[in-house]
């Protein structure tokens, strides 16, 4: 099997060309791909396959991705299904790119959270339109023994973003080893949890726990709900988000969120995984 390997802000991507639809992703073939020690290593898959080829998908995922020729099948390390992967759909973007299945500037690419539009820089990096950072309320999550409090986000995908006291130490000293406890009625999905302070005047500090993947150095979605978090409510701005990985700017105004960072693709090769 063909496949490729990128990353955005060392956020890991195995990305595996199917378009035709053809490959039949089990849950523990995504899981030993992603194997860092056994396989190739990840924090998750990109399904690169045509829209007109989502056979299994629900009518819903192709829908929202009408008119976008190629369509991310996103899935975590464990096998789990996720929504949006605002990292992964740069890497996405950069691969379709490159192997000439979509022509830079803009294209969009579909989700199941719905039609990504993508602008190619010109310096390289990769900028997608993230569509809203909803906010539905407070929530909370018990983590290494402690209480955190913030803003559950939907940015297609659930998330709890929670700023913390004391600035960059207290984010670096954040114990994510252990994948936090959620209240199942405030997060029936799960949730990604991100915690993060404002260390000078327009830029986070930030660190994540990935459902289905644990701690990554890096997580798009993540990164937007944090600087949705820091916005004040009905307010624009525009944020530099420093993760362990690298750092990204997210622009947020009445249209939306919009995510911009690097991606590259690093390999090529041919696995005899799964
Ligand atoms: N790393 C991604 C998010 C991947 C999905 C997430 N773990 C979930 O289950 O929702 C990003 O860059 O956004």
């Amino acid at each position: 099997m063909r496949f490729a390997k990128g990353h955005g802000t060392e956020n890991d991507f195995v990305i595996l060309p199917d378009p035709d639809g053809r490959l039949d992703l089990a849950p523990s073939a995504v899981a030993a791909l992603c194997d860092r020690r056994a396989g190739i290593g990840a924090d998750g898959v990109l399904r690169v396959v045509r829209t007109a080829a989502l056979g299994g998908e629900p009518a819903g995922a192709a829908a929202s991705a009408a008119g976008c020729e190629w369509f991310m099948d996103y899935r975590n390390a464990d096998g789990s299904v996720a929504e949006m992967c605002g990292n992964g759909v740069r890497v996405f973007a950069r691969y379709l790119v490159e192997q000439g299945l979509a022509k830079a500037p803009a294209f969009s690419v579909g989700t199941r959270a719905g039609a990504r539009g993508i602008v190619v820089e010109d310096d390289g990096d990769i900028t997608v339109d993230m569509g809203a950072a909803r906010v539905l309320g407070e929530g909370a999550a018990r983590l290494a023994g402690g209480d955190v409090r913030g803003l559950r986000i939907s940015v297609g995908n659930p998330h709890l973003a929670c700023r913390v006291d004391g600035g960059s130490a207290a984010v670096a000293a954040m114990d994510l080893t252990a994948a936090p406890e959620l209240d199942p009625a405030e997060f029936p999905e799960g949730a990604n949890v991100e915690v993060f302070a404002e260390v000078a005047p327009g830029t986070l500090q930030m660190r994540v726990y990935e459902r289905g993947s644990a701690e990554t150095r890096s997580c798009g979605t993540g990164i937007v709900a944090a600087a949705a978090a820091a916005t004040p409510p009905g307010e624009g701005a525009t944020w530099l988000v420093r993760v362990p990985g690298g750092e990204c700017t997210v622009f947020l105004d009445s249209q939306g969120a919009r995510l911009r960072g690097p991606a590259v693709i690093v390999a090529e090769g041919e696995t005899r995984l799964p």
